[in-house]
């Protein structure tokens, strides 16, 4: 009898009984399959060893689901595909090396979500109390990547993760943008309860309108971490948390204000930083540390090579030099690979125009912005 002729006859129960089976019997092959595609990524790995070159491929990995995405069905959409490759793949690079990776903790931050967002589930998480350990546990070789917040969308840079980058040895290898959802946690307290509200300086800043108008005489208590925050909101019942929702089931927390941001757009970039590696491929965006004298026309003297060369400055920003009055460092992001000859040629008029001229590190297309995951 065929497939339809029995799907006739079956009741719903048959039905399910028995595509069950069906779909037992290709998890099984399914399972075989992913254990011999492991077996490949780990032989890749020893060759990767043998050789110098980097476990994570981002191209090779595009190239695979745009292929498969390509012969996508109705019952498998290329979204499917491409979320199904992502655990595949995580798994693969699992078996190549053992990324331990260092980020400011502790569990429940948006920067575990970054982290997660960027190396998927197969990283061991190395939760850090702040930016200066997450850098200290990655030159230290306790970690082999680190991630740490840069930029918020409304409050702008974290000036200690770039004095960071600019004064250790450690590259930066990638980015992740996160949109920001902020929430308002608490044990068991209403609004009408709520004496104090911790939270991160920076989400405290992000919510100011809201605290305004909806709880103007509670104290605002900035802490490390919105986790910390959230730690705090589970020993405390008159103290609400800024966090996130992942906080909030960590901690054992109700959400009693979802999306309490002023800006709606709210998101925050965070780098990943290791030491320092040969750039990738698809390395699409260089930054640079440029050291300039204090005279007139200094910064256009360096900002020139790259206009005529057509190399599109994305972000700058400026930092005290510290140890000179009214002296500053500028931070550059271009857009063109660090080894395109265009940028090297720029780089050389550049280091003439320039006290120092530093290569920070490179990153590959700019990153969508994600939606955090609150399931
Ligand atoms: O092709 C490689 O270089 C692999 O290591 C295999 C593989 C994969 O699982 O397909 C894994 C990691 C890389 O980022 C790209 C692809």
């Amino acid at each position: 009898m065929s497939e339809l002729a029995l799907a006739l006859v079956l009741s719903p129960d048959e039905q399910i009984a028995r595509s069950r089976v069906e779909i037992s019997s290709i998890d099984d092959k399914l399972l075989t399959l992913l254990n011999l595609r492991q077996d490949h990524a780990r032989r890749i790995g020893e060759a990767k060893r043998a050789s110098g070159a980097c476990v994570y491929q981002p191209g090779r990995e595009r190239e695979i689901v745009a292929a498969l995405g390509e012969r996508s069905t109705e019952l498998l959409s290329p979204a499917h595909v491409r979320t199904i490759w992502s655990a595949i793949f995580d798994a693969s690079r699992s078996v190549q090396e053992e990324r331990v990776v260092a980020f400011l903790g502790p569990r429940g931050t948006y920067t575990e979500e970054a982290m997660f967002a960027h190396f998927g589930c197969a990283a061991r998480a190395l939760a850090c109390e702040s930016v200066d350990a997450v850098f200290a546990a990655v030159t230290g070789g306790r970690a082999r990547y680190g991630v740490v917040p840069v930029e918020n969308s409304t409050e702008g840079t974290i000036v200690r993760t770039l004095d960071l980058v600019l004064d250790t040895t450690v590259s930066v290898i990638g980015d992740v943008v996160l949109p920001i959802a902020h929430c308002l946690l608490s044990k068991d307290a209403g609004l009408a309860d709520i004496t104090c509200v911790a939270g991160h300086a920076q989400a405290l800043a992000q919510c100011r309108r809201w605290l305004d108008a909806c709880l103007p005489a509670a104290e605002r208590r900035a802490v490390s971490s919105n986790a910390h925050a959230a730690q705090l909101a589970a020993q405390t019942p008159a103290l609400a948390a800024i966090a996130n929702r992942r906080a909030a089931d960590h901690y054992g927390l109700a959400v009693i204000a979802p999306d309490i941001q002023d800006e709606q757009i709210n998101s925050t970039r965070f780098w990943v930083i290791a030491k320092p590696r040969a750039a990738r491929q698809d390395d699409e965006r260089t930054l640079l540390c440029l050291e300039l004298d204090n005279r007139a026309g200094a910064l256009n003297s360096v900002l020139e090579p790259l206009a005529e060369r057509h190399i599109a400055v994305t972000r700058i920003d400026s930092r005290p030099l510290k140890t000179e009055l009214w002296a500053y460092r500028f931070f550059l992001e271009v857009a063109c690979h660090p080894q395109h000859a265009d940028l090297l040629d720029a780089l050389q008029v550049m280091r003439d125009a320039a006290r120092s001229v530093t290569v920070l590190g490179s990153c590959a297309t700019q990153p969508e912005s994600r939606h955090a995951n609150h399931a």
